[in-house]
């Protein structure tokens, strides 16, 4: 048994990051696009893209984000700052803000992980993400249960911290931090009830 102490990474959220205005937009451009939603793939060591249903379950919107992408990299750029500090870093210049918006159905999930590419899969990319955001948003009243997230140490055995993925919520952390999202229950999985999110990172150019 370890006789250390567990240390866990700083994190935080931002409750009513967008607004009741902006956020219903994004529930519409969601509900819209149920046909677009297509299963998320994961980056491993040997391939870029792979569906491997034990890591991960979940949706995700392969196209264009178009106007509201635009509107919440601005909330993003905005808020920078204080997205940093929450999670404990120093902010950069010239930051890279990736988005992707996802759709967490009946049965969805994703297994601890780091959004840090590491050695073996930074090969697929020539930047580095160094804050992860996520911005939660679904229609009202939930109809989902479950879906916190899991934030684990870096450091040590202690049970993770739990963050409650609520409506209009934006939750930042290293992107090297360990994170699960716990299973979401959904019954009927209505399209509808989904536990929807943009997940967003902030990456930096590679210098070597
Ligand atoms: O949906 C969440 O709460 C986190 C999603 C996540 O960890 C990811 O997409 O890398
Ligand atoms: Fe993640």
């Amino acid at each position: 048994m370890s006789t250390e102490s567990s240390l866990f990474t700083k994190f935080g959220t931002i409750d009513g990051f967008l607004g009741p205005k902006m956020s219903a937009r994004f529930l519409e451009f969601a509900l819209l696009q149920e046909n677009s939603f297509a299963p998320t793939r994961v980056t491993t060591s040997s391939e870029e893209s792979s569906s491997d249903r034990s890591v991960r379950r979940s949706w995700h919107y392969p196209g264009d984000l178009g106007e509201i992408g635009r509107e919440f990299r601005a909330a993003i750029s905005d808020n920078l700052e204080k997205c940093f500090s929450l999670a404990g870093l120093m902010p950069i210049a010239d930051p890279i803000i990736e988005c992707d918006m996802a759709a967490h159905r009946d049965g969805c999930f994703f297994t601890r992980h780091i959004d840090t590419f590491t050695d073996e899969t930074r090969k697929f990319s020539d930047t580095d993400r160094l804050l992860s955001a996520v911005y939660y948003f679904y229609r009202q009243p939930s109809g989902f249960s479950g879906g916190e997230l899991a934030i684990a140490p870096i450091r040590g055995d202690a049970a993770p911290q739990l963050t409650a993925p609520l409506h209009d919520r934006l939750v930042v952390f290293p992107s090297f931090t360990p994170h699960a999202v716990l299973p979401v229950s959904i019954p009927g999985d209505a399209f509808s009830n989904a536990r929807f999110s943009v997940n967003c990172w902030i990456r930096r150019a590679r210098t070597r």
